[in-house]
């Protein structure tokens, strides 16, 4: 049997096999191993035709968000909307063949937008170009997943399913639970709260199922096997998403006003220009971009040049070497500051 069988072999069992206290065992080594599969399936392979042929476009900027969506819900025209790059937009599917790289200019950062080829369901197991543009969406900070207003919410979980089942989590936080694999000594477990979805025996049998029989592992969140699963295997990425419905010149009011309040979603029309100001205000948020303005002593701050910090990143100390030290990956484009002031937040 190849994976994929023994992949949907699985996926047909978990979903024949009610969800109750006598089955969670059963359950949860099913999960695992069908994490497992997928992560052979995913190991990348030599044969010349998955080379990524133009889609390994540079990093540049202060972040990068990539475009992921079916065909024709219009990504190639937003890129041309919002950028000075143009990237053809066509009424049939399947325009836009490889990574079209745009520039955002907003608040003094330069966010990096990437047009991709439109992705369907299966994906993820190479059809269309869509293992390309999955790993491209990997490397995102921010993925804006594009969906068409006038199609139902099929499109939204169909894709949410093809990026969870690489590995991409949209929206979550890493679980909080410590997991050190050890020499000896057995299986150490302990827990900070209480657990509902969790037991000492399942983290045991998914351990053994990852042939693991040395380990600690400290729950410190009321996690899922699923969750757990995704810590033994690492190679996780949690990324912020947001969902964007296109086209809302096609829909009526009351249907705009539903999907405006989604979570996480906003509600544009490329078309006629609607919304895109208060895109650009979330999309901003997502990326949760800290903007930080020098000044030169005894001069005014530059507030047309700023340093872009990533969340999470700090400034230390006020001596330039210092603080372009501390920044790690962020790309600098401002003049060694002497001192810093805070921006957005
Ligand atoms: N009515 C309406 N049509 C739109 C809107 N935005 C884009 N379109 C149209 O939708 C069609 C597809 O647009 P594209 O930008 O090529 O879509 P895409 O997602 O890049 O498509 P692929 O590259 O094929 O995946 C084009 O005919 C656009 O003119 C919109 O807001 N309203
Ligand atoms: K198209
Ligand atoms: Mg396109």
């Amino acid at each position: 049997m190849g994976i994929l069988e023994k992949i949907s072999e699985i996926e047909k069992e978990i979903a024949r096999t009610q969800k109750n206290k006598a089955t969670e065992y059963h359950l949860g080594l099913l999960k695992a191993k069908l994490a497992k599969y997928r992560a052979q399936l995913l190991e990348p392979s030599k044969s010349a035709s998955s080379k990524g042929e133009g889609f390994d476009v540079m990093k540049s900027g202060d972040a990068r968000v990539a475009l992921i969506g079916f065909p024709s819900v219009g990504k190639s025209t937003f890129l041309s909307l919002m950028t000075s790059t143009a990237s053809e937009a066509a009424s049939y599917e399947f325009t836009t063949l490889t990574c079209i790289p745009g520039v955002i200019e907003y608040k003094g950062a330069n966010i990096q937008l990437l047009d991709l080829p439109g992705i369907i369901e299966g994906a993820a197991q190479g059809k269309g170009r869509g293992r390309q543009v999955i790993a491209v969406a990997r490397t995102a900070d921010v993925v804006i997943m594009m969906l068409d207003a006038t199609k139902g919410e099929v499109q939204r979980s169909l894709l949410e399913k093809e990026l969870e089942s690489v590995g991409i989590r949209l929206n979550k936080h890493k679980p909080n639970i410590y997991f050190k694999p050890k020499k000896g000594g057995g299986i150490s477990f302990n827990s900070t709260v209480t657990l509902t979805q969790c037991s000492e025996k399942l983290v045991q049998l998914i351990l053994h199922e990852y042939k693991i029989f040395n380990a600690e592992v400290l729950f410190r969140e009321d996690c899922s096997p699923d969750e757990f699963i995704d810590v033994i295997v690492g190679n996780r990425v949690y990324m912020p998403c947001l969902y964007v419905y296109n086209k809302i010149d096609q829909i009526s009011m009351e249907e705009v006003d539903r999907l405006a309040r989604k979570p996480n979603s906003v509600v544009i029309s490329c078309g006629m220009k609607l919304n895109l100001d208060y895109l650009l205000e979330m999309l901003w948020e997502y990326l949760a971009l800290t903007c930080i303005y020098t000044k030169k002593r005894g001069q005014r701050p530059d507030f047309t040049d700023a340093i872009i910090l990533r969340k999470g990143a700090s400034v230390e100390t006020h001596t330039p070497g210092d603080i372009f030290r501390g920044l790690g990956q962020s790309r600098l484009r401002a003049p060694a500051p002497s001192t810093v002031r805070s921006g957005w937040g």
